[in-house]
């Protein structure tokens, strides 16, 4: 058993990480998408529309950092996750980002679910998880940045890398309301326990 998803394939790591989000609820059916670089040019993504708790190795398809484009397929028939662009932003814009994974979890829904208007971001609790995020301050202002879903997901990338191309976020995690959280990391692991931090500091906001 190996004791990071760093020391395992990424295609393995991320199946792995497939089954143990759905087995929490937070790829219930076939919500959410998850990918890892392969090179600096390239990342593995999930194929859209598969079942996220049984994903095998040849469930992914590798695509192209600079327009999302399909590289090469793991089986005939597969077409990369609708999310691929949401994806190709955060590794296009961050060098440092080696892995994003995307859920759809009910706290993240419920973390807004009161919020007024249109806000672009979420202020996080101050609470020792943010140091999950590289936030170190006693009195800690963590913004999350918060983006409105919207049926066509190409939008929502534009709008994330125009964004973030403006200025780059406070944390290496982006919500998209009613929908779910994406995260990413320098590894596998990073990006899975931000992940896991993320979701605690959206159960404290849903359950105040
Ligand atoms: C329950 S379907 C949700 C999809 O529209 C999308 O938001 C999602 O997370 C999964 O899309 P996918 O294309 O399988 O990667
Ligand atoms: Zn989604």
């Amino acid at each position: 058993m190996a004791n990071s998803f760093d020391d395992l394939p990424p295609r393995t790591a991320l199946a792995g990480i497939a089954r143990d989000f759905h087995a929490r609820g937070w790829m219930g059916g076939t919500a959410g998408n998850l990918s890892a670089r392969a090179d600096d040019a390239h990342f593995w993504i999930t194929a859209s529309g598969l079942p996220k708790g049984s994903l095998g190795e040849d469930d992914f398809l590798l695509v192209r950092v600079a327009d999302g484009g399909v590289v090469e397929r793991g089986r005939a028939g597969l077409a990369p996750s609708a999310e691929t662009g949401i994806h190709a932003a955060i590794y296009a814009l961050d060098p440092q980002a080696r892995a994003c994974l995307h859920g759809h979890t009910v706290v993240a829904c419920l973390a807004t679910a009161r919020l007024k208007g249109r806000p672009k971001t979420l202020r996080l609790p101050g609470l020792e998880m943010v140091k999950a995020f590289e936030i170190w301050e006693q009195h800690p202002k963590a913004e999350l940045a918060l983006f409105e879903n919207q049926p066509d997901v190409a939008r929502i990338a534009r709008e994330v890398r125009s964004r973030f191309s403006r200025r780059r976020p406070a944390i290496s995690a982006l919500l998209v309301r009613d929908h779910g959280p994406t995260v990413w990391g320098r590894g596998v692991q990073e990006a899975y326990n931000r992940f896991e931090a993320l979701d605690f500091l959206l159960s404290f906001l849903a359950s105040r």
